[in-house]
């Protein structure tokens, strides 16, 4: 049970703002996130890593040398949005590029991939790479769809240590792939975890059974076995990985592997070394030589009783970055050769300059609003109207969309949808107080989306409402035809940036038909709430329509069979706008 909080909503900023209180030796606050408290040595690839809230130490408590240069925090179990990694990125950056490492899942792939598009388009050199160690999140032949769990550690720390070698980028990056490639995890569960604020874990295990191949966000396991004593655990555990070697190992016997037991939250260090004294008999017995384990809480999720093991086989290059000295507030290694930062944390850079950069968690200042026509601006109170509509029917369906995605994702799509469309409509009103028109209405909306909700449904969400924006401008009047065509644009657009399609039981098995509907509607001649409630009736049967669907996308893909009977989360929150949506209209007609 998580009990210490204030209001849940602001739990994972307040948390960074306390550890970056009591880390002041390792780093600083940048908006959005850390970065090292002395500045990156000029030149050196900057390796910058990020995810949710919820994991510590994963990823601020990485943050120093020999490890990253800087950790984008997302909210409770959702990817730091776009805006913040960039913020994290450009404040590390020293001239030698950017490496982005996080975990896969959808909203990181998403939100990384955006900001790494935005750094590149101001010149700074960056590559990205995605940790995917969970072999029970999918199976050899589809490796890079597996989630990234307790392997960030050993592969962050690959990269991070060549960089600190002075590395060029391709090369550091290499050295992740290759670190990468040859690491694995598997875990087991004994208690789902339970968020700051809810009332109930995300899944639970029934007394006396243990989850197998659990997820850190509270994903359930993907199988159930009677409660194993410690040995039998790590028996699982090893013989589980000792079954799925790097293709260019014929076996075991006379490897060297770096080997980490993880405890996810709520399970002692002492039960942990009862494991591992039979972890390290069993690689004993397979004849792997341990090099620097590590057994402790380094990826966790709140207070999920589980453990995992990782296994990262080493050839003499990984061997010696895995040994290489570290020192971050979570993780401590050796000695480093040169005098760290400043020893009262002040940021320093190396002519003694202050480099603290203020830290904007409110986002970015409110920048003034392009003209727009009288019409334009008439519509804008149109779509504030709708925007507020979203944000209350997202509030009064919160927990149920929450329910929905515990079935088979990570149970925080409620959660999500929440701060998005509060952020939203916050800065749409701000937009339309300022007289902006439709468009910038829209745009500073999405920006406040993606930025404020992460991931996943947050980077798609951005960009429906920023395709709508385009699609509208501030100069025309939108007329029921224009935004039918918006929706089709923001339909597209989710499409090319999410990679689904009709099917895959995702939002967009809504947004398709819903988009279609619209189009048809309107191009009959329908006035835009006709068009709009036949589109959301639409909409409602689409979406219910996906409890027949298994899912081929985002987090709930490993568990495709439980999630049968149940709908998308996405897709239903999809719906219930669409419906809202109509009322303002109404309303507003
Ligand atoms: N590739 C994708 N394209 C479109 N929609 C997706 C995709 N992946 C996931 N989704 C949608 O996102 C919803 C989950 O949103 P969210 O809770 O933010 O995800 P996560 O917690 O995995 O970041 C899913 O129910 C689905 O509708
Ligand atoms: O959950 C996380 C990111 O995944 P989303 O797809 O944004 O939910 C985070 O905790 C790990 O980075």
């Amino acid at each position: 049970m998580t009990r210490l909080f204030n209001d849940p909503a602001a739990f994972a900023d307040e948390a960074l703002e306390g550890f970056t209180a009591a880390h002041r030796r390792w780093v600083r606050p940048v908006t959005g996130g850390v970065v090292r408290a002395g500045a990156t040595p000029a030149g050196q690839v900057a390796v910058v890593i990020g995810g949710g809230s919820g994991h510590y130490p994963a990823f601020s408590g990485l943050v120093g040398r020999g490890l990253a240069h800087g950790a984008a925090v997302g909210n409770v179990f959702a990817s730091p949005s776009a805006r913040q990694i960039h913020s994290v990125a450009a404040a590390a950056h020293a001239g030698g590029g950017v490496l982005l490492m996080y975990g896969n899942y959808a909203g990181d792939v998403l939100h990384f991939g955006q900001a790494a598009e935005r750094l590149a388009a101001e010149g700074i050199e960056t590559r990205t790479f995605a940790v995917a160690d969970d072999i029970s999140s999918a199976g050899p032949d589809e490796s890079a769809k597996r989630r990234g769990i307790a392997g960030d550690l050993p592969v962050f720390k690959a990269a991070a240590a060549a960089a600190e070698q002075g590395l060029p980028l391709e090369e550091v990056l290499r050295v992740a792939e290759r670190a990468g490639g040859r690491t694995r995890s598997f875990g087991i569960a004994f208690s789902g975890c339970t968020l700051p604020g809810a009332d109930h874990p995300l899944f639970t295990v029934p007394e006396a059974r243990m989850a197998v191949g659990l997820g850190i966000h509270g994903e359930p396991g993907i199988g159930e076995e009677p409660l194993p004593t410690a040995d039998e655990a790590a028996r699982l555990l090893v013989e589980t990985l000792l079954k799925e070697l790097p293709q260019d190992l014929t076996g075991p016997a006379g490897q060297r592997a770096a080997v980490i037991l993880n405890g996810l939250g709520s399970v002692k260090y002492e039960e942990l070394f009862v494991v591992y004294r039979k972890v390290a008999a069993l690689l004993g017995e397979a004849g792997v030589e341990i090099v620097d384990p590590e057994v402790g809480e380094l990826v966790t999720s709140f207070d999920m009783a589980g453990v995992s093991l990782t296994l990262t086989w080493l050839d003499d290059r990984l061997e010696e970055l895995w040994r290489a000295p570290a020192d971050a507030p979570a993780y401590r290694k050796g000695a480093l050769d040169t005098p760290g930062p400043d020893q009262d944390g002040e940021p320093v850079t190396a002519d003694g300059q202050d480099t603290a950069v203020p830290v904007d968690n409110a986002g970015p200042a409110t920048p003034a609003v392009p003209a727009a026509s009288d019409a334009s601006r008439r519509a804008a109170a149109t779509v504030l109207a709708a925007l507020d509509a979203v944000a209350r029917v997202v509030d009064s369906h919160a927990d149920e969309l929450g329910r929905i995605d515990a079935v088979a994702g990570d149970g925080d799509h409620g959660i999500g949808m929440r701060r998005g469309s509060t952020a939203a409509h916050r800065a749409a009103a701000e937009a339309h107080r300022l007289g902006a028109g439709a468009g910038t209405v829209l745009s500073r909306a999405a920006d406040a989306w993606a930025d404020k909700a992460g991931g996943t449904s947050g980077a798609l969400w951005g960009s429906i409402l920023r395709a709508l924006g385009t699609a509208l401008g501030d100069q025309d009047t939108p007329d029921a035809r224009r935004v039918a065509g918006g929706v089709t644009e923001a339909s597209a657009a989710v499409r090319a940036l999410g990679g689904a399609e009709v099917g895959d039981k995702t939002m967009v098995d809504v947004l398709v038909p819903f988009a279609d509907a619209l189009a048809a509607a309107t191009a009959e001649g329908l006035p835009l709430t006709g068009a709009w409630d036949r589109a959301a009736t639409t909409a409602t049967a689409a979406a219910a329509g996906t409890a027949d669907l298994l899912p081929r996308k985002g987090r709930a893909r490993p568990h495709a069979e439980k999630s049968l009977g149940t709908p998308d989360a996405g897709a239903h929150s999809l719906a219930l706008i669409t419906r809202a949506v109509h009322g303002a209209l109404l309303d507003h007609h």
